[in-house]
């Protein structure tokens, strides 16, 4: 059921605010799913809690995984393997309905999917082409999407495949998280468009190497994992360097200063090229010891993107950029058509119906800041849309936003984060 409108909050002033934020959905799921088969009981500190990682823990527990809370919200997973069929709730989750698969095929029994309404649009066909080659039996109606049934015998033999990854790095990473558990490994080869995301590859990879695995990514396109066992994890989740980004535009909105305590020195998130982004657009971008801190300068201009590989950053970079001084071109990004929804025309379409000039392109947008005025900003089931939205808002009075709740994908505290950070505002900027 969808959430109740929210009428998004204007800053009173600056925001002068600190935001801790949660761990990192791509983390959490792939940690989950590596520990799923390790040689022994893991300790996940920190993980993200939230629809996208609920839905994972359930999918493992439905494996045969104990995936068990305890103190301090960490996790404490204990591998295993339930015979018989289960079925798998993969919600709007592509973590979910690309990286289960592949391990459920690991399973004695038949192991179904399936998920939200729109969850039944997202490209999964190279994925369950790639599983089929690889020796998996899978049933589905042939239109290669959910919802599906994947056929385990309790191994896999596993070996050499080429996919078109053009729609999703995940479908690589999904092979990668469970291939070591292939009699053969798997050399996983891409042949089409350039593959998206590539840093979501480069983390699997590296969790892949931190858990004793031995993966080959020294030729482009292609990805091989040797056969053999995966150590238990203690790990803290990084926090969610993507779910950063509205917090950190507000700091531009708003000519204020927003702290993210904890941002990692070295990571593998795409998101933390929204410190490049910010910085390019004429914010002060510090990244210190104790976590990073964006000031706004002078104003902010529009600027020239590419964000193939930091695709989940659109929706906020697109509402920032409508707030801007310039006009922005954000290229690179056709395959978030496949996202959450068409991110290209949602973000079209409500940006258009705020007042701002907007072209989709085949692969992007170009947007021209005009005055805004409030109008009704529909999210389409898409946590993204409400964080865009929420970042417009602030500069648009009266902006309603419907289904709020539905940023629990990946943030169920957005809203308490975002009025909190808001009540944090210079002195100088206080009406009150
Ligand atoms: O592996 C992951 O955790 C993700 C990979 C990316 O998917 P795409 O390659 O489909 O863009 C990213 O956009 C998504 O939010 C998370
Ligand atoms: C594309 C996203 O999610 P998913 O993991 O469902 O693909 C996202 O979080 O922006």
């Amino acid at each position: 059921m969808p959430s109740a409108d929210w009428t998004c909050p204007t800053a009173e002033g600056p925001v002068d605010a600190t935001v801790a934020l949660p761990g990192s959905k791509s983390l959490t799921n792939r940690f989950l799913v590596l520990a799923a088969r390790a040689g022994g009981v893991s300790r996940l500190r920190a993980p993200l809690r939230s629809r996208d990682t609920l839905l994972m823990a359930d999918a493992l527990r439905a494996l045969g995984v104990s995936v068990e809370d305890v103190d301090e919200g960490d996790w404490l997973v204990t591998p295993g393997s339930a015979r018989g069929s289960a079925s798998i709730d993969c919600g709007l989750a592509g973590t979910v309905m690309r990286f289960v698969p592949p391990l459920a095929a690991l399973t004695d029994g038949a192991v179904s999917f399936d998920g939200d309404e729109h969850a039944r649009t997202r490209p999964m066909g190279p994925a369950l082409g790639a599983l089929r080659a690889l020796g998996v039996d899978v049933d589905d109606d042939g239109r290669g999407t959910l919802p599906f049934t994947v056929r385990g015998t309790g191994s896999v033999r596993g070996g050499d495949v080429t996919l078109d990854a053009s729609a999703s790095s995940q479908f690589v990473s999904a092979l990668l998280l469970s291939g070591a558990h292939y009699d053969d490994g798997v050399t996983i080869r891409h042949a089409g468009p350039p593959v998206p995301s590539q840093p979501h590859i480069e983390m699997t990879v590296e969790a892949l190497r931190d858990v004793g695995a031995d993966v080959d990514d020294g030729e482009p396109d292609t990805w091989r994992v040797e056969p053999g066992p995966l150590n238990p994890l203690d790990v803290q989740v990084e926090p969610d360097l993507s779910n950063a980004a509205p917090f950190l535009a507000a700091a531009l909105v708003t000519r204020g200063r927003v702290r993210v305590p904890g941002w990692p020195q070295h990571t593998t998130q795409a998101g933390d090229d929204i410190r490049d982004i910010l910085d390019e657009m004429g914010a002060d971008v510090v990244l210190a010891r104790d976590g990073l801190t964006v000031s706004a300068v002078d104003g902010f201009t529009g600027v020239d993107l590419d964000l193939h590989d930091a695709s989940e950053l659109t929706p906020v970079v697109a509402a920032l950029a409508a707030l801007a001084d310039g006009p922005t071109r954000i290229r690179g990004v056709a395959h978030i058509r496949g996202h959450e929804t068409d991110r290209l025309a949602a973000l079209a379409r409500e940006l258009g119906a705020l007042g701002v000039e907007v072209d989709e392109t085949e692969d992007g947008l170009h947007i021209a800041p005009r005055p805004l005025s409030p109008a009704r900003f529909s999210t389409y089931g898409d946590h993204r849309m409400v964080m865009a939205g929420a970042v417009l808002g602030l500069a648009v009075p009266g902006l309603v936003l419907e289904d709020p709740g539905t940023v629990a994908k990946t943030l169920p505290t957005f809203v308490d984060l975002w009025t909190t950070m808001l009540g944090e505002t210079t002195a100088q900027g206080r009406t009150a």
